[in-house]
C-alpha cells in the first residue's frame, strides 16, 4: 500500500494532477464558493472543525482567504484516540492562520454517550461514530451562537467512497474542496504554501487509535483517486482502467463496491411516494 503521496508524482495519471493554471483558478473559485455560501446565508463568517489532517488545513486556509482570519473560527476537540501531534498539529493551523480557537475536550461528552448505552462500548466503529457526531453538534453549537455557517471539509475521493459518517462529518453547510480528490487536495494544500509535514500527513480519520484511511479502504489514494477519475467518474471501461492504470481488476471492483455501497449516504433519506 503506497504511503508515498507524493503531490508530485510524475506517475499519477494526467487527468488527476491540475497544472499550475488550474491550480490557481481552482484556489479562486474555491475562495468565491465561500464568499458566496456565506453572504448568501447573511452570516459572520465560518467555524470549522480542526484535525491537523490536511483536508480541514487545507479548507481553514481558504476560508482565511475567502472571509478574513477575523472571521473563521476553528474548534479543535481531542478525545483519547487522538494523537497528540494531530491535536497540536490542529492548534499549530489556527495559531499559523491567526484565526480564533478553542479546544473543546470531547472525552466527557462521548462518555455519556457510552455510559447511557454501555452495550456498544467495544464496537470501535460505532463509538468512533459517535465522537465524529459529537463533533458536529459542538460545529453547529457554535455556528448558532455566532451567526456562522459551518465549513465541511469532505473531498471527493471520500464522498464517492462513503469514507465519512453519516450525519457525523457530512453534517456541514458546504464542502470547499468537495470536488477535488485527495491528491489534488495534496496539490492545493502546496501551492498554498502550507507546511510540508502536513501536506504530506497520513490520512487518518481518528476514529480509532492506529486507523488510516488507505489501511481500512484496502486502497492507496494514488489508486483509488485514479480509478475513481478514470473509471468512476471518467469514461474508461474496466479493462481500459486495469490496463491503462497496471491495477487489478479486483481492485477496481473493490472502487466501485465502494461507491455503489454508500450510494445512500449521498441522498436524502427516502420516503414512500405519496399514495394520495
Ligand atoms: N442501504 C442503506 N440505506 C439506508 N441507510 C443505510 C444503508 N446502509 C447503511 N445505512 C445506515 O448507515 C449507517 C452506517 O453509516 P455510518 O454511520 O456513516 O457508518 P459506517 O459507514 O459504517 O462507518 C463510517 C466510515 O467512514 C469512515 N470515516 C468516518 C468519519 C471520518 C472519516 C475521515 O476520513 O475522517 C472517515 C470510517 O472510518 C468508516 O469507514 C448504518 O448504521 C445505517 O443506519
Ligand atoms: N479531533 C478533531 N478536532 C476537530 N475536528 C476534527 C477532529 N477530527 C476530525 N475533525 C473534523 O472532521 C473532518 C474529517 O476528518 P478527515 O480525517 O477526513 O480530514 P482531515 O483530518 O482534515 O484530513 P485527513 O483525511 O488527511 O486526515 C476534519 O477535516 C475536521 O474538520
Ligand atoms: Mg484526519
Amino acid at each position: 500500500m503506497s504511503q508515498e503521496l507524493s503531490v508530485l508524482d510524475d506517475d499519477a495519471p494526467l487527468d488527476i494532477r491540475l497544472t499550475e493554471e488550474e491550480l490557481e483558478a481552482t484556489r479562486e473559485h474555491i475562495v468565491s464558493f465561500i464568499r458566496d455560501v456565506v453572504d448568501d446565508a447573511n452570516a459572520e463568517g465560518a467555524v470549522i472543525g480542526l484535525s491537523g489532517g490536511i483536508d480541514s488545513t487545507t479548507t481553514a486556509a481558504l476560508g482565511v482567504e475567502a472571509l478574513g482570519a477575523e472571521h473563521v473560527h476553528g474548534l479543535v476537540m481531542p478525545s483519547e484516540v487522538n494523537t497528540d501531534e494531530n491535536m497540536s498539529d490542529a492548534e499549530r493551523v489556527a495559531e499559523m492562520l491567526d484565526i480564533e480557537y478553542d479546544v473543546v475536550d470531547i472525552n466527557p461528552i462521548a462518555e455519556a454517550f457510552f455510559e447511557a448505552y454501555p452495550d456498544a462500548t467495544e464496537d470501535r466503529m460505532a463509538t468512533g461514530n459517535v465522537r465524529v457526531r459529537v463533533r458536529g453538534v459542538l460545529n453547529y453549537f457554535v455556528a448558532n451562537h455566532e451567526g456562522k455557517v459551518v465549513l465541511g471539509t469532505g473531498n471527493r475521493s471520500e464522498a464517492l467512497t462513503g469514507y465519512f459518517t453519516k450525519y457525523g462529518d457530512q453534517a456541514v453547510d458546504c464542502n470547499p474542496i468537495g470536488n477535488l480528490y485527495k491528491q489534488q487536495v495534496r496539490q492545493v494544500a502546496a501551492s498554498l504554501g502550507l507546511p510540508e509535514d502536513l501536506v504530506m500527513k497520513t490520512p487518518s480519520a481518528e476514529m480509532w487509535l492506529g486507523q488510516t484511511d488507505e489501511e481500512e479502504m484496502g486502497l492507496g489514494y494514488d489508486t483509488l483517486d485514479a480509478i475513481l477519475a478514470l473509471h468512476v467518474d471518467g469514461p474508461l471501461s474496466k479493462g481500459a482502467t486495469v490496463r491503462e492504470l497496471g491495477v487489478s481488476a479486483e481492485q477496481v471492483d473493490r472502487v466501485v463496491d465502494l461507491c455503489e455501497r454508500s450510494a445512500h449516504k449521498r441522498r436524502m433519506p427516502p420516503a414512500p411516494e405519496p399514495l394520495f
